[in-house]
């Protein structure tokens, strides 16, 4: 496990008008690693990926990536250094294949014409590279897709372009229990693949079950970033709820203390 981030912000401000949502926020994702980002409703977990989206413009702070300054100025700064968010609607489109939404906006041609049999090619590739199983045909409309596969199809996307971190906002939020474990694999061979993976997540057994280092945010600070071997799930829930875990010592940045 390397220890340099691939992706850094510091101190971090960002408020809505009269409120400050984000204070002096630091946060860090690896590549080869999933960071779990958590936090209690209105901590400034979705603000904060949408900062390194590019989605919001941040108030004052320092971007790094691949350890350079940067300024991401909009979501295609973002994309430019290999960003993606894949959010809870997932934005795929019911009425197209799993190949067309895989491609959309971002077509193969040959000529003028649309090159079909790459796009369904690359498309296949990058389903088996992921070891995704559960889709039987790329050409499948999205419509007739389970929630996990639909899942899989927007993280399969995301990793189509060559991106470098995967920000996946809930990914297992609307799922069962069995397409809750598929897409936690598969969320776990993204970051076994190289990229750096930020997940979203409320749920402790998600967090625990995939994620290396645990970001958690409160009311805004970030009240700890820990090696998820270092902490307990009740430690975890201490800091999303009161913004510090009595025992946990110096390794909380100590938002709260
Ligand atoms: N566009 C906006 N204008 C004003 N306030 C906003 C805006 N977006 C978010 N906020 C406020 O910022 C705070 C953080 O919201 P955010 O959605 O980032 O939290 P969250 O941790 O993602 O919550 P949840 O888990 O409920 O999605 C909330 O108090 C919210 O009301």
């Amino acid at each position: 496990m390397t220890d340099t981030p691939l992706l850094e912000v510091k101190k971090l401000n960002k408020s809505f008008g009269p409120v400050q949502v984000l204070r002096d926020v630091d946060f860090s994702a690896y590549a080869g690693q999933v960071t779990a980002l958590v936090g209690d409703n209105g901590a400034g977990k979705s603000t904060l990926v949408k900062c390194l989206g590019g989605i919001y413009s941040i108030d004052s702070g320092d971007y790094y990536f691949d350890g350079k300054p940067v300024t991401v100025h909009g979501p295609r700064d973002a994309a430019a250094l290999g960003l993606e968010i894949v959010y809870q609607d997932l934005a795929l489109c019911d009425n197209l294949d799993i190949v067309q939404n895989m491609f959309l906006g971002r077509e193969i041609k040959s000529g003028l014409v649309l090159d079909d049999i790459s796009m369904e090619q690359k498309a296949a590739e990058t389903l088996a590279s992921l070891s995704v199983r559960t889709v039987k045909s790329v050409r499948q409309h999205v419509s007739s897709l389970s929630g996990g596969q639909r899942q899989t199809v927007a993280i399969a996307k995301a990793v189509l372009w060559n991106n470098r971190v995967v920000v996946l906002d809930e990914p297992t939020a609307a799922l069962g229990v069995a397409q809750t474990a598929q897409v936690l694999e598969l969320v776990r061979r993204l970051a076994d693949n190289g990229l750096a993976v930020v997940l979203i997540s409320h749920n402790m057994n998600d967090v625990f079950a995939v994620a290396d280092r645990i970001a958690a945010l409160f009311l805004g600070q970030m009240a700890a970033e820990v090696r998820a071997s270092d902490v307990t799930h009740s430690q975890v829930v201490e800091l999303i709820t009161a913004g510090r875990s009595g025992d946990l010592g110096l390794r909380q940045n100590g938002a709260a203390a």
